[in-house]
């Protein structure tokens, strides 16, 4: 297949696009450890575009933007006013953050951006109060009002750069989409589009001025849940990393980085320094969500590499996904002052050197034993397996069964099949009205069985490709451990073995896949 042309750099090359996620801004303090690493990028070299969610606790539901998820329910209740409530709450933490994040003599610069916090939440209001008197939130209006979550978070931080004096520029993205486009036929031409604008509006702004982005882009076909969904900021900053043509993106979170397994669940996961994106592309659709799934192809599109880093340890290396066929930008002074030491990227000159770049480990040849490079679990799976009613259906058995599961929105992440028999896995979160249609369709084909809480577990690794056997140590695995084995499905990624077990055994297996497989212990 012909690699596709990565877009030409629009403007303003050597840009570094830093992303902020919600807990890494989610208090004062939070706020100046990130402005911390912001001034650190500028005095390296920058210049920096800052890219934000909205400010967020340790949990997820209980940040902004879920809080505003509420409120927009909350309106579609004639009687309730608890939406103000909620507004009140949001609007309360953000001044909370100003009073403890712009340093006390800054009176005039705590005035303006106080009022500015206050301004937000007042329209926000009105727009749901107006809502709730003609009984109506669209899919629309929904996007508006999440937005409100990265605009509060934007205008707090801008404040704490400018009384840094780091000049920095607000810039709200809300108007960001000028045309009318299909939800239904969303492509490429969409994205492209969508990184022209931001060529446009942020390009002119750097190298003198630090852009400090919402990563809202304002209402988006169909809905910014529905056709992106949730941790669509990634995604702003990788269309605006295109954009400006950036030498790199940089995701900043509350992990190190990509791990060989969940290191929450896995107490011998080790961070990979680097990884292919197709690597990251499977983990992130199996269950390792450490980036949205739709940043990678943009910025892997534009040959720009991306670093994961914890915000909260930014001394660390962080992991790199580097892109096929990367080269080291021309000017060497802002990658080599931000590369932390031991990644080993490239520099300019050394045209000897391996592109990609490859793991310190791999270069030193300490362990030169081809492993799979990480394991992760998805939960939550539903499984079907249709066996075909010859009688009545001899041919176009498969087209059927997905056209049915379509109709009805269900999205299928692993299929086995044979002639007359299919295997499927359905993603986590199945809308249980629309399998119980899709199910009433499916019987006219055949018998159906549907198992229930099951995990999909995927073994992960460019390696594999040249792993004779790994699929079998893989299964003996999880024999050892009584791990029963519902479906298998190999083959269709050249770099992922997936299958799918009990949920209940699923820790005890991600451990003992990871353990044996990628650390090399072996069982006794
Ligand atoms: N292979 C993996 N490597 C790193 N993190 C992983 C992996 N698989 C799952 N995770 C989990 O993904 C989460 C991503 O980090 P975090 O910044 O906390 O996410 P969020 O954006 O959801 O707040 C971590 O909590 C981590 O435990
Ligand atoms: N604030 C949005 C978008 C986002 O990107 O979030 P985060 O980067 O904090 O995962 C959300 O909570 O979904």
């Amino acid at each position: 297949m012909a690699k596709p042309t990565p877009p030409s750099p629009l403007s303003s090359p050597h840009a570094i696009v830093c992303k902020f996620g919600g807990t890494s801004i989610g208090t004062a303090a939070r706020m100046l450890q990130v402005a911390d690493i912001v001034q650190t990028a500028i005095s390296n070299g920058g210049p920096v575009v800052v890219v934000l969610s909205a400010m967020s606790s340790n949990i997820k539901a209980e940040g902004t933007t879920s809080r505003l998820l509420e409120a927009a329910d909350d309106v579609m209740n004639p009687e309730s006013t608890r939406y103000l409530d909620i507004v009140d709450g949001i609007c309360a933490s953000h001044l909370r953050a100003v009073d403890e994040a712009l340093p006390v003599e800054a009176v005039e610069e705590r005035a303006r951006v106080g009022k500015e916090v206050r301004d937000e939440c007042d329209r926000l209001k009105g727009f749901l109060s107006a809502a709730q008197v003609i009984n109506e939130m669209s899919p629309r209006s929904r996007d508006n009002v999440i937005g409100t979550g990265e605009k509060l978070s934007a205008l707090v931080f801008t404040s704490v750069l400018r009384s840094r004096s780091l000049n920095p520029t607000y810039v709200n993205l809300e108007k960001l989409i000028q045309k009318q486009f299909d939800a239904g036929t969303i492509d490429q031409s969409f994205y492209d589009y969508l990184s022209s604008r931001l060529s446009t509006l942020i390009g002119p702004l750097l190298p003198h001025s630090v852009p400090v982005v919402t990563g809202y882009l304002g209402p988006v076909p169909g809905s910014l849940l529905t056709t992106i969904g949730r941790g669509y900021t990634d995604l702003t900053a990788a269309l605006i990393a295109v954009g400006t043509g950036a030498d790199e993106l940089q995701i900043w979170k509350e992990v190190d980085g990509i791990f060989t397994a969940d290191p929450r669940k896995v107490p011998l996961a080790r961070m990979v320094p680097f990884i292919t994106p197709e690597e990251a592309a499977e983990l992130t659709y199996y269950g390792s969500e450490v980036i949205h799934p739709f940043t990678m192809e943009q910025v892997i599109r534009a040959a720009i590499p991306i670093r994961i880093k914890n915000a909260f340890r930014p001394e660390g290396a962080g992991t790199v996904i580097v892109p096929e066929g990367w080269q080291p930008p021309q000017h060497a002074e802002v990658l080599e002052t931000l590369t932390p030491k031991g990644t080993r990227i490239p520099k300019p000159g050394h045209a000897q050197q391996q592109h990609p770049p490859t793991p310190a480990a791999e270069e030193e040849g300490d362990d030169d034993t081809p492993r799979p490079t990480a394991v992760t679990i998805k939960d939550h799976i539903t499984v079907l397996n249709v066996h075909s009613n010859r009688k009545s259906v001899s041919h176009g058995f498969f087209a059927h069964i997905f056209l049915s599961l379509d109709r009805h929105g269900i999205v299928v992440d692993l299929i086995s099949t044979s002639e007359v028999h299919v295997s499927m896995a359905l993603s986590p979160n199945v809308n249980e009205g629309n399998l119980e249609k899709a199910l009433v369709e499916l019987r006219k084909y055949g018998t159906v069985d549907v198992i229930r809480n099951m995990s999909i577990l995927s073994l992960v690794g460019k390696k594999l490709r040249n792993m004779v056997g790994s699929a079998g140590l893989m299964f003996a695995t999880l024999g050892r451990h009584g791990v029963n084995i519902e479906m298998i499905s190999q083959g269709a990624s050249e770099i992922n073995i997936s299958c799918v077990i009990e949920e209940e055994k699923a820790s005890e297996a991600l451990v003992a896949v990871h353990d044996e497989l990628i650390v090399g212990i072996m069982p006794l």
